[in-house]
């Protein structure tokens, strides 16, 4: 609660004004019984203490209430005074100064003469309203004073949380002239551009300062913009948001917020992170390869150096680009990946590199930014590069050289800080040779070259493979299949795998879906795999699968029994035993 002292200069004017008028002396003391205001005699000793002599003070601030002392020094409250039965004052008149029903303190009539006493005495009634009111004004001033200090609080609580806030924010009238804004904004623009008195134009351009005002026209109106701000230290990215600042009278004012664009990435990546989030350790298969591959992922995510992955489709490119993505210190920042041949050429630059407002015919209204600007302090991965058009092969080496990008119909370079991984299942070295993909590009992007094997090529990872696929599997699909029959096991071993792992999931999750028991049999194989004949798999050159086809058709044709068996011999062009050691070997009955 605010003080009597805090009104002191305000209670000298009363006191003065009321003297000047009544011609007798005025004096008022705070609840600690300090003289806070006074006047003749006692204008001296305003600020000192009144204990010795106050005791009519002292009671009325007690209890509250006005008191009346005809014969100051004889009176009963007089008795602790030393100036008691021998006091200079002849009648004095005091008021209680009550704020919300408390004594905050006490205003009096002091008489010296008697002309003044029976002046006082024989108005007493009117004296007594009169210094009533007289209280009553200086308890309203301490009121109004209270109130006040209340709103300079509360508008000092306020600037302090707007102040805790990263985002920059500031507020202008309808005109375009800033009223407010935040630490943040000061952190960000120049104190030269930024003042209580400057004007958006000297912050945004004219087309987003037309933007931001037009939410004043319309109070349900809110405005997103992507602009860059020239702060004290570079140029920004932010998104910008303005909306109306809706008061009793309508919209007066706007207000803006700024958000850097890296942040707003970051969280976003946060949030989608869960689906895309691959390790290491995600990455299965105990063949040698794979373990190379894992190790060297180790070591290549801690580079900011390009990575070219080579592989044919469904061997795991992406996700060991994300893997190497997420270990590495840009793991805060966006894994952008783009898709070089599933984007029609003709979208395909504008997807890359954005475009200003307006940059062409049916160009969204803002612009457009980029997914190389959204990897900014993240990882660009540029997917099937081999498919990438000769004339953005020649703009995405400028990035890795310049690092930095200018957008479609833009005329200011954006600095960007990319991690570029590349894939492909194509030969570079070929395509290098007959003008398709450029040579200078080529060594730009081929600085760290990782080689993921065909499934074909590393069948021991098959088991673990599949262990992995039937755990997922049976929780998506609630089944309970534990293992695999030998002929399963068999047609996965002599499958040639054209789609790699990603045909090895699909392959698993059909059966899955056809199986109700625990082992999954060459009757839950998908038709592709069951109708796989020794020449449709020709592909895969496999010559065991071919040899394991020929005997068995052999074996089946001449029968099961010793003389089958010797006729199939005969036929195939083997030995007897050496048929019997092919039989054991390729497990058929
Ligand atoms: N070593 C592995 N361990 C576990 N899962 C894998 C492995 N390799 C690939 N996969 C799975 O196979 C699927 C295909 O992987 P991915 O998309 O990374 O392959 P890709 O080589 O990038 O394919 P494409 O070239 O067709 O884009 C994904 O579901 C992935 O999880």
């Amino acid at each position: 609660m605010v003080e009597l002292m805090a009104v002191k200069d305000y209670a000298q004017q009363i006191a003065e004004a009321i003297a000047t008028v009544v011609k007798i002396d005025i004096e008022i003391a705070d609840h600690n019984l300090i003289r806070i205001a006074g006047t003749g005699k006692y204008h001296k000793g305003v600020g000192l203490s009144m204990d010795r002599q106050g005791y009519v003070y002292q009671e009325v601030l007690r209890t509250g209430h006005q008191f009346v002392i005809e014969t100051p020094g004889h009176h009963p409250l007089c008795t602790p005074c030393k100036a008691r039965g021998n006091c200079s004052e002849k009648y004095e008149v005091v008021s209680p100064i009550n704020v919300d029903g408390k004594a905050v303190g006490a205003i009096g009539l002091i008489c010296f003469t008697d002309a003044q006493a029976k002046l006082i005495e024989e108005n007493q009634h009117s004296y007594l309203i009169f210094l009533t009111k007289m209280a009553e004004t200086i308890a309203l001033k301490l009121k109004e004073q209270e109130f006040l200090a209340g709103l300079v609080s509360s508008n000092h609580y306020l600037n302090s949380i707007i102040d805790c806030l990263d985002e920059g924010l500031l507020t202008a009238d309808l005109d375009g002239n800033i009223l407010h804004f935040n630490q943040a904004a000061k952190r960000l623009f120049s104190a030269n551009l930024l003042t209580a008195r400057s004007h958006l134009n000297s912050l945004f351009t004219a087309r987003i300062v037309e933007d931001i005002l037009k939410v004043g026209k319309n109070e349900n109106e809110i405005v997103e913009r992507e602009v860059h701000v020239e702060t004290k230290k570079n140029r920004v990215q932010m998104v910008l948001c303005a909306l109306p600042i809706d008061s009793e009278e309508g919209v007066k004012s706007i207000a803006v917020i700024l958000r850097p664009f890296d942040e707003i990435n970051r969280m976003v990546n946060r949030l989608t992170l869960q689906d895309a989030g691959y390790t290491i350790q995600d990455i299965l298969g105990d063949s040698e390869t794979m373990c190379q591959i894992r190790e060297q992922a180790k070591i290549v995510a801690t580079s900011k150096s390009t990575v070219l992955i080579r592989g044919e489709s469904g061997t795991g490119k992406e996700m060991l680009a994300r893997s190497i993505h997420n270990l590495g210190p840009r793991q805060q920042g966006m894994f952008m990946a783009i898709n070089c041949t599933a984007i029609p050429e003709a979208l395909l630059e504008s997807e890359l590199f954005g475009y200003e407002d307006g940059a062409f015919t049916g160009a969204r209204k803002g612009g457009k930014i980029g997914k190389i600007e959204l990897a900014n302090k993240g990882t660009l991965f540029l997917d099937e590069i081999g498919d990438m058009p000769l004339f953005l092969q020649a703009k995405i080496l400028r990035v890795l050289q310049e690092r930095q990008i200018e957008r479609i119909g833009g005329i200011t370079p954006i600095p960007v800080d990319v991690r570029v991984i590349a894939a492909t299942h194509r030969n570079l070295e070929q395509m290098m040779v007959k003008g398709e993909f450029r040579e200078d590009l080529y060594y730009r992007i081929n600085v760290i070259p990782m080689h993921i094997k065909p499934l074909r090529d590393r069948k021991e990872d098959l088991t673990v493979l599949c262990d992995h696929f039937i755990k997922v599997y049976n929780k998506q699909l609630n089944k309970n299949v534990k293992a695999l029959s030998e002929g399963f096991r068999q047609r996965l071993r002599e499958y040639s795998w054209p789609g790699n792992v990603r045909e090895l999931q699909n392959i698993i999750e059909y059966a899955i879906n056809l199986t109700e028991g625990s082992t999954l049999t060459e009757v839950h194989l998908s038709p592709r795999l069951k109708q796989t004949s020794l020449h449709d798999d020709l592909s895969g050159f496999n010559l065991e699968a071919i040899e394991r086809e020929t005997i068995l058709r052999c074996y089946q044709t001449f029968g099961a029994g010793v003389r089958g068996k010797e006729k199939a011999a005969i036929a195939l062009g083997i030995g007897l035993a050496t048929l019997y050691r092919k039989l054991a070997r390729y497990n058929i009955e």
